[in-house]
């Protein structure tokens, strides 16, 4: 069996990531607003809309210390930011479920996400994909770069340099292969899984402009950045 170890280069570039990741998180906690009170549809997805605005602002905060990011060329940096924002939500979200919490406050809180507004065809998809989350246990470090392999995706739409982000991504996919050898030794396909959501978040996404326009309410108001990001209005 090799012996696995993550070199001190690496090292460095896992405390960038992890510190960022740390550093930029969601000012308000939605999960506790959440399990506070029931919303009406419309005061539901005032909250999304506005903890999707403050998650994308964060992103691209955190986006900014993946090291060799900056050293893309802007445009694409711009592609792989918004290529990625909508997985990056998903991703959060179902981290924000999969936390620990207090005896019920889980079902509370699957309870008041089901009940929010969100039409029912897509409630089996994503909580599929939070619970199939939940289930890896991940720590902090892996959903960090599992994040940063998120935005360093290099077949987004408009990407000039494809090239230039999969050298990036590929950096970032042997740290974390490291990492899941040394953090769960016992499952040796853990790594293979974990990209396995990947996969799974990205058909989540498909969904997304679908879902946002069936809320069940009429008028939906969106921010001038979620505008740019979500492709909508
Ligand atoms: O605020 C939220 N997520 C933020 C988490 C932190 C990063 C930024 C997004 C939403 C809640 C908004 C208020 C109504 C209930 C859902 N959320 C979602 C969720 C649900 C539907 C869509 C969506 N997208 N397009 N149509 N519906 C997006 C996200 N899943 C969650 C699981 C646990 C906790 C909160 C969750």
């Amino acid at each position: 069996k090799e012996k696995v170890e993550i070199n001190r280069e690496q090292r460095a570039l896992m405390k960038a990531i992890v510190d960022a990741y740390n550093r930029h998180q969601i000012p308000q906690d939605v999960a506790k607003k959440l399990l506070q009170d029931q919303y009406s549809p419309e005061e539901n997805f005032l909250l999304l809309t506005e903890m999707a605005t403050s998650q994308v602002q964060v992103l691209v905060e955190f986006t900014k210390n993946i090291p060799g990011f900056l050293s893309l060329d802007r445009e694409d940096q711009i592609a792989l930011l918004k290529g990625s924002a909508v997985e990056a939500m998903f991703l959060r979200s179902a981290q924000v479920f999969s936390r620990k919490m207090p005896t019920g406050h889980t079902d509370v809180l699957e309870e008041r996400v089901r009940k929010s507004g969100i039409p029912d065809e897509f409630m089996t998809p994503m909580f599929n994909f939070y619970k199939s989350i939940g289930e890896l246990h991940m720590v902090q470090e892996e959903q960090a770069i599992l994040t940063a392999i998120t935005i360093l995706t290099p077949d987004r739409p408009y990407v000039k340099d494809p090239q230039a982000v999969e050298r990036l991504q590929e950096t970032m996919l042997d740290v974390l292969r490291k990492l899941c050898v040394l953090q769960h030794p016992q499952e040796q396909q853990y790594f293979a899984r974990l990209l396995g959501r990947l996969t799974e978040l990205r058909t989540l996404s498909h969904y997304h402009s679908e879902m946002l326009a069936s809320w069940r309410m009429n008028d939906h108001k969106f921010t001038p950045l979620l505008c740019e990001i979500w492709d909508v209005q």
